[in-house]
C-alpha cells in the first residue's frame, strides 16, 4: 500500500508482505542501498571541488579512464554491503572479478549476490551533468553455506528479484522495483529522508523523444539509421525531439517521466555495443518492463538473454513499448 510522502523506510517495510521469500532480508538490503547512496550523493553534490573531480589515473576493467568518483562510490556500496552481513557476494562495473562475502561467522549464510554500476554516467561528473547509481539483485542459486560462485551473477535477468537507481540530478531519487511495480523516492537534503514522490511510475505507451548519440550515426546498423530517420521525418507526432545526456539513467529516467526511446546499439565500432548486461541493461531492462515499457538488443528481450560473462556488453533499445517494437521492425526490415 503506498501514500504520497511516505518515507522510504515506511514503504519498504509496509510492502515487504508482497515480496515471495519475505524474510526482512531484502528489506535490509534496500535500506542498506539506501544508505550508501546518501553518502554518495553528498559527494556528487561536490564534484568541481579538487579532492573529488578527475580520474585516478588508471584504466578500469572496462578499460576506461577511471574517475575519482567512480572508486569512492564504489568502495562505499561494498563497504555498506560488506558491514551489513546481508550480501553473499557482490560484483561491480569497476572490479575485474566478482567479491565473495563469508560473512563475519565465514558461514556463507547469506541469500543474495548484488550487482552494481557504482556510478553511471562517468563522462558528466566534472561537468555537472546528472550522474546515476544502478543496482541488481538475485537470490544465489549455490547452497547456502558455500561460497558464492560466479553462476550467481551470470543469471538472466528474469531471475532479479530487485532492482532500481538512483539519479544525481536537480534532486535524488530512488527509483526501484521488486516486481511489483515502480516506485520513485525523492530525497529532502534537510532531513536526509527519501519520501515517495513518483507511486506507481509508468512509461506512457509513444512518446516523441529519442535518446542516442548520433555522433555515432555512420558507424550504425542500418536498421538504426532507417528508425532515426523515422524519427526525424515530418509526420504524425514526428520528428521526434532529440534528448541526450549521455548518462544512462538520466536519459531513461527522463523518458520514463515523458515518454521516449533510449538506444546505444551496436556500431562498425563496438560489435557488441557498449553498455554492460549485468550492471546496467538487466537492472534498466526490469524497471522499464516494469513501467509498462519494452527493452530488448533490437531482436531479443534482454531479460531473456543468459549473460555469459561478467563484463559482457549488448546493444541495447528501451522505452515507450509502440516506439521500441518501431525501431525492433526496421531492425528486422534492414536484416531481411
Ligand atoms: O559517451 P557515449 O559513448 O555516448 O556513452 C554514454 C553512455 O556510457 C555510459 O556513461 C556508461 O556508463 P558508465 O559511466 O557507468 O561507464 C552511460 O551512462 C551512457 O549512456
Ligand atoms: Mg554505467
Ligand atoms: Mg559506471
Amino acid at each position: 500500500m503506498s501514500r504520497i510522502n511516505q518515507s522510504l523506510g515506511e514503504f519498504i517495510i509496509e510492502n515487504q508482505g508482497e515480496f515471495a521469500y519475505s524474510s526482512g532480508e531484502l528489506s535490509r538490503l534496500i535500506n542498506s542501498i539506501r544508505l550508501a547512496a546518501k553518502m554518495v550523493n553528498h559527494e556528487v553534490n561536490k564534484a568541481g571541488l579538487v579532492d573529488i573531480t578527475g580520474s585516478v589515473g588508471e584504466i578500469n576493467t572496462q578499460g576506461e579512464d577511471q574517475q575519482k568518483l567512480d572508486v569512492f562510490a564504489n568502495n562505499v556500496f561494498i563497504q555498506t554491503l560488506t558491514n551489513r552481513e546481508i550480501v553473499c557476494g557482490i560484483a561491480s562495473e569497476e572490479n575485474e572479478d566478482f567479491i565473495t562475502i563469508a560473512g563475519s561467522n565465514s558461514d556463507h549464510k547469506n541469500k543474495y549476490v548484488v550487482l552494481i554500476d557504482p556510478l553511471d554516467g562517468s563522462s558528466n561528473i566534472d561537468v555537472n551533468v546528472s550522474v546515476g547509481t544502478i543496482f541488481s539483485i538475485y537470490r544465489r542459486i549455490t547452497p547456502l553455506g558455500t561460497p558464492v560462485k560466479k553462476e550467481d551473477f551470470l543469471q538472466p535477468g528474469n531471475l532479479q528479484v530487485a532492482a532500481g537507481y538512483i539519479v544525481y540530478g536537480t534532486s535524488t531519487m530512488l527509483v526501484y522495483t521488486t516486481g511489483h511495480g515502480v516506485n520513485g523516492f525523492t530525497l529532502n537534503p534537510a532531513l536526509g529522508t527519501y519520501y515517495l514522490s513518483h507511486p506507481n511510475m509508468r512509461f506512457p505507451e509513444e512518446g516523441n523523444i529519442y535518446s542516442v548519440n548520433e555522433g555515432n550515426y555512420v558507424h550504425f546498423p542500418q536498421g538504426i539509421k532507417d528508425y532515426i530517420k523515422y524519427c526525424q521525418q515530418e509526420e504524425g507526432n514526428r520528428p521526434y525531439t532529440s534528448r541526450y545526456i549521455g548518462s544512462l539513467v538520466s536519459d531513461i529516467h527522463r523518458n520514463m517521466i515523458k515518454g521516449g526511446i533510449y538506444m546505444y546499439p551496436k556500431s562498425s565500432k563496438a560489435a557488441t555495443g557498449k553498455l554492460r548486461l549485468l550492471y546496467e541493461c538487466n537492472p534498466m531492462a526490469f524497471i522499464v518492463e516494469q513501467a509498462g515499457g519494452k527493452a530488448s538488443d533490437g531482436e531479443t528481450r534482454i531479460m531473456e538473454l543468459k549473460p555469459t560473462d561478467l563484463h559482457q556488453r549488448v546493444p541495447f533499445i528501451c522505452g515507450s513499448k509502440t516506439m521500441v517494437e518501431k525501431a525492433e521492425e526496421f531492425i528486422a526490415k534492414a536484416k531481411n
